[in-house]
């Protein structure tokens, strides 16, 4: 079999997502999953239940994801890459043992993992290594003998990632009225997320302020904002912000917001603005939410000329970037030296989490990392 289509010694990819509800009925059990044991007050989770109330309780997440599962399978047939496809979900249905249970049953022994979440973060890495170990003790418990799984690297700076976003900021612009396009700012934006937990993400020792999680947003809002230029001509004004913030007001967490951020646009004399979602994979709550609903809504109380542009979602081109990476595994994984594919200053990111990456706030096991049993 040819390099570029031999996925040993992997047998599966496993796509891990966040999951959310698909009802009414699901959103307080689903909620209840999310804020396990981390003490979110009950007013913010009401808050964040109408949210999705206003959907008529349904997340487009899953369904995102299941397109994505398409989008994947297609791009593996296409290329030759004979490997099944998976999906496990931390806070939803299907949830993540039952789909490693599914895996272990019919006979796979080593598993490539794919998370919805390009970057590095306890939320975003650290948290799904831990449910991996979780579901694989869970899995041990019940008498089997799970696969061995591994979690493919950040991809935030992978071209498959950052090129369908350029191409989303574009057509943005164009739909921006033509007398303030040039004039238009982008704000990035990503979660927030506790300072604390910033400071301490992806290798401590390598980053400063902010950690490995500001550091990977702001090469990728530079890259789009820099092939955008290349694009109009235009050296359009940009700034890294926030959004989704949660937690109690006290502690500090990534700033500014969005909604924030947007009014001091206004009041500085800005014309227009495009929201660059680059934190997300997919449209799901945080974007139709707290970008299409309410930050949106701060614009046009402000009458600022405001579009969002798209996530990557199912975009052929980040089908490809997952086969790249498997398959770039896969063969690190054989001893065999391979191109790793990364834009920007950071370079690709490491396949194994170092010991005490984005760490808990109280440690627990997590699997697929330098401190995790068997990695
Ligand atoms: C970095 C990051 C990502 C991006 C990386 C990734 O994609 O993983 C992300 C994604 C998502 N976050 C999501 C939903 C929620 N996040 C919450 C809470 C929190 N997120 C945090 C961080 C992140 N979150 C943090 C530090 C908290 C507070 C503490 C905690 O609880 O850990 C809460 C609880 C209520 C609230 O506090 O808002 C909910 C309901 C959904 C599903 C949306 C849907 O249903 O469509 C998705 C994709
Ligand atoms: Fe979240």
């Amino acid at each position: 079999m040819s390099d570029e289509r031999d996925p040993s010694p992997y047998d599966a990819l496993l796509l891990l997502s966040f999951g959310g509800p698909e009802g009414p009925d699901d959103v307080v059990p689903f909620l209840a999953n999310v804020t396990r044991g981390r003490g979110i007050p009950e007013e913010r989770l009401k808050e964040v239940g109408q949210h999705y109330f206003l959907f008529g309780g349904v997340s487009p997440i899953n369904e995102q994801n299941r397109t994505l599962l398409d989008a994947l399978r297609e791009d593996f047939a296409e290329h030759g890459l004979d490997l099944p496809v998976h999906w496990g979900n931390r806070n939803w249905s299907p949830y993540l043992t039952d789909a490693l249970r599914e895996l272990t049953l019919a006979g796979h022994r080593r598993i490539a993992v794919l998370t919805t979440s390009a970057y590095a973060s306890y939320s975003g890495c650290r948290q799904y290594r831990e449910n991996l170990a979780d579901s694989l003790a869970a899995l041990t418990a019940e008498g089997l003998s799970p696969p061995r799984v591994d979690k493919l690297r950040h991809y935030f700076n992978h071209p498959g990632f950052v090129r369908p976003m350029v191409d989303g900021v574009l057509k943005s612009l164009a739909e921006l009225p033509a007398e303030v396009r040039s004039d238009a700012h982008l704000a990035f934006t990503t979660h927030s997320i506790p300072r604390s937990a910033a400071d301490t993400s992806g290798p401590v020792a390598e980053h400063g302020d902010g950690g490995a999680y500001v550091r990977q947003h702001l090469d990728v809002a530079r890259l789009i904002a820099d092939a955008v230029r290349e694009e109009t001509g235009v050296a359009h004004p940009w700034r890294l912000v926030y959004q989704s913030r949660s937690g109690a007001p006290h502690i500090p967490w990534l700033e500014p917001d969005v909604c924030d951020h947007l009014e001091e646009l206004h009041s500085a004399g800005a014309r227009a603005a495009v929201m660059v979602p680059i934190g997300f994979v997919s449209d799901h709550m945080e974007v139709l939410y707290d970008l299409d609903t309410e930050a949106l809504a701060k614009a046009a109380e402000l009458g600022l000329p405001v579009r969002r542009s798209a996530t990557v979602g199912a975009d052929p081109r980040f089908a490809a970037a997952v086969r790249e990476l498997l398959l770039e595994r896969a063969a690190t994984e054989r001893g065999r030296s391979v191109e790793r594919c990364a834009l920007g200053s950071l370079g690709p990111s490491h396949d194994l989490c170092p010991i005490g990456c984005c760490p808990a706030r109280a440690p627990r096991p997590a699997a697929a990392g330098a401190d995790s049993p068997c990695a």
